[in-house]
């Protein structure tokens, strides 16, 4: 026995219910043709996710139970069962499952575990549901539930199991980082095995804002198999044949829901379906599938798609990006050319007056081998009319950080200039690293509109650049950009490392200071030099309020800057 499911592993974009909707049919129509029994969406796929404050807009809300209301209306006629997220809303706003077939919503699922920790605010949105959701499909018993409530111990998994569940349907919005697609993997094995009851786990896909989802639906087996993965960073509808174990069977042969002692304390909402065909289907082959990327490749294809949803979902074409010469552009402008083309991506090179002439060759090199247009624009000029307006306020003092800043304004105020006469997107080229610690220009390097690194520590956008040249086969980002020492170029022979530790001590001390939230003397007995560390974690402290004026970029770390990380600004508590 088995139970036929398509899975739309779909990109919604947020609050484009008319898109969404499109996108609904379709897989509807392929379900459909292919004789699903059930066919099952991304959690809040209607509205997209997360609809953040536009949930406290009962207009928003209304809408989308109208666009519900206009896809039940189509499933007429059609046999399949179709889980589809949207906003429920009866006494409070739910984050709800509909369950539709044949011009009908047959039941609703209200999620009952709410994320409210790293990027998710769902309790100041949500009520959370206090039924469980059985659908009672010819007598085998169908659990479903919504993304968080899968991750619960004791969410409606576990009650759905000792109810004779055997087979579990979940809806997902599982924002990336990297780590977690081996992290869901193994802990959905774990789950099936331990309740000896199939999963299908459809997760959404797309970027929205700072998140990308990264797709990578997953079947398992009762047994705790990856039956099949879907792809990771792509849309995808598959369709596949669960097999379904009686529920005898199951318990003479894996006892384990026998020996739960547990007071079986929750309400079940059971859901009825007959379906007579479902005898009649012949079996369709389906072939393993399981995708493992090196960090790199996955770092790069995570943010590839979160800058191209981003720039694409608000209607933009073009980017346009500062080109320096130095690492962090030229990986900004490659990622950049993968995900929007190289006709939409567009250089400008602003020498200064301490710009060495190797970083003028390896930018416009760059730009060749990426076949993108690129402008020179010199700034020198510009710089000495600022310096000589300022002459007089300036006249007491001595030259410092304030003339090295006046240079980073000055291509800010370039780069936003082109930005609006073209209606180009300036993409910053910030990285994790540089974004702890504060070093960069507040109005200069700092602007822009989407910061495809920010999430990216120095050392691996090294190892992310390596990776690129080796992927395409051929030097795209040139070698002496690998080779020079990191450089501003703001004052004559800079280097990062006249100010910053080496980016291999500093990188790990950052990641033990903001991922792991270890304490400063914590720090120092792993082994780190003492003023280092303290140096470090002030840096780190005394920044936020740039991080708070910061641009967004895509999340790919466990802990990455923004809604992830909500440090105050000001702020009297030091470990330095
Ligand atoms: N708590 C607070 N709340 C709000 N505003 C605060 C503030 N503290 C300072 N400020 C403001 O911030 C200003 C200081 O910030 P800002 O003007 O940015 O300047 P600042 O942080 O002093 O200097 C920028 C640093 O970044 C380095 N840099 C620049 C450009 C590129 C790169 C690179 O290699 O990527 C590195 C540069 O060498 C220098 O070390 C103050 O003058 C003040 O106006
Ligand atoms: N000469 C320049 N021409 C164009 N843009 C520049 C120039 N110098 C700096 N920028 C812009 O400011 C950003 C920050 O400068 P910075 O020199 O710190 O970064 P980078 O050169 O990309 O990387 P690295 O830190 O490895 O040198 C650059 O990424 C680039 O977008
Ligand atoms: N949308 C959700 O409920 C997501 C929560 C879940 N723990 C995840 O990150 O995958």
């Amino acid at each position: 026995m088995f139970i036929r499911t398509t899975v739309a592993q779909l990109n919604s974009t947020l609050g484009d219910f008319e898109r969404n909707m499109k996108k609904v049919i379709s897989a509807i129509e392929i379900a459909e043709n292919n004789n699903s029994e059930f066919l099952i969406f991304p959690e809040l796929f209607l509205t997209g996710y997360p609809p953040e404050d536009l949930i406290l807009r009962t207009s928003f809300l209304k809408k989308n139970i109208e666009y519900l209301e206009k896809i039940i209306d189509f499933s007429s006629g059609k046999n399949v069962v179709i889980l589809l997220g949207f906003i429920d809303i009866e006494d409070d706003a739910y984050n709800s499952l509909a369950i539709i077939r044949d011009g009908k919503l047959l039941g609703k699922y209200h999620k009952m575990h709410l994320p409210n920790y790293s990027v998710f605010d769902e309790n100041r949105y949500f009520k959370s549901g206090n039924e469980i959701a059985i659908i009672d499909y010819n007598n085998i018993k169908i659990g479903i539930n919504v993304c968080e409530d899968i991750w619960s111990p004791l969410g409606p998994m576990f009650y759905q199991a000792i109810n004779g569940a055997q087979l579990i349907l979940n809806a997902s919005a599982s924002p990336y980082f990297y780590g977690k697609r081996e992290l869901r993997k193994n802990y959905l094995s774990q789950k099936s095995y331990d309740h000896h009851c199939p999963i299908v786990y459809c997760n959404m896909v797309g970027g929205q804002d700072e998140i990308v989802f990264d797709g990578g639906s997953v079947v398992t087996s009762a047994d705790g198999k990856i039956m099949f993965e879907g792809k990771p960073f792509e849309e995808e509808i598959f369709t596949i044949d669960i097999p379904i174990e009686d529920n005898l069977r199951t318990n003479l042969h894996d006892p384990r829901r026998r020996y739960i002692n547990i007071v079986n304390d929750k309400q079940t909402n059971y859901i009825f379906v007959k379906n007579e065909n479902i005898n009649k289907l012949k079996p369709i082959k389906h072939i393993n599938t399981n995708y493992s990327l090196t960090k790199e490749e996955e770092i790069f294809r995570a943010i590839t798609l979160g800058l191209k949803d981003y720039i694409q979902k608000n209607g933009f074409k073009k980017v346009l990006i500062g080109l320096s010469g130095g690492m962090d552009s030229s990986l900004v402008a490659a990622i950049a050319v993968e995900a929007l083309g190289n006709k939409n991506v567009v250089g400008i090179l602003m020498p200064s007056m301490y710009s060495s002439s190797h970083s003028v060759e390896d930018a416009k090199k760059l730009a060749e081998n990426l076949e993108i247009e690129y402008h020179v624009i010199k700034i020198s000029d510009i710089y000495y009319s600022f310096k000589d307006s300022l002459k007089e306020i300036f006249k007491e003092t001595k030259e410092d950080i304030t003339e090295e800043n006046l240079q980073a304004r000055i291509r800010g105020t370039l780069l936003m200039a082109v930005s609006n006469k073209f209606g180009y997107i300036v993409l910053a080229t910030g990285n994790k690293s540089e974004i702890a610690t504060g070093y960069s220009t507040l109005y200069g390097d700092m602007v822009g509109g989407f910061s495809p690194i920010k999430d990216v520590y120095k050392t691996d956008v090294y190892k992310i650049a390596r990776w690129y040249n080796k992927f395409k086969g051929k030097e795209i980002i040139p070698e002496n950009v690998f080779i020079k020492p990191p450089s501003a170029e703001l004052r004559p022979d800079q280097k990062d490392q006249d100010t910053l530790p080496p980016y291999e001590i500093l990188d790990e001390i950052l990641k033990l200071y903001i991922e792991k939230e270890l304490s400063v003397d914590e720090i120092i007995k792993k082994g780190f030099d003492k003023d280092t560390v303290k140096y470090v974690a002030k840096l780190v402290d005394r920044n936020e309020y740039k991080r708070r004026q910061g641009v967004i970029g895509v999340k790919v770390s466990e802990r990455s800057f923004g809604k992830d990380r909500r440090m105050p600004i000001t702020n009297k508590y030091r470990e330095w």
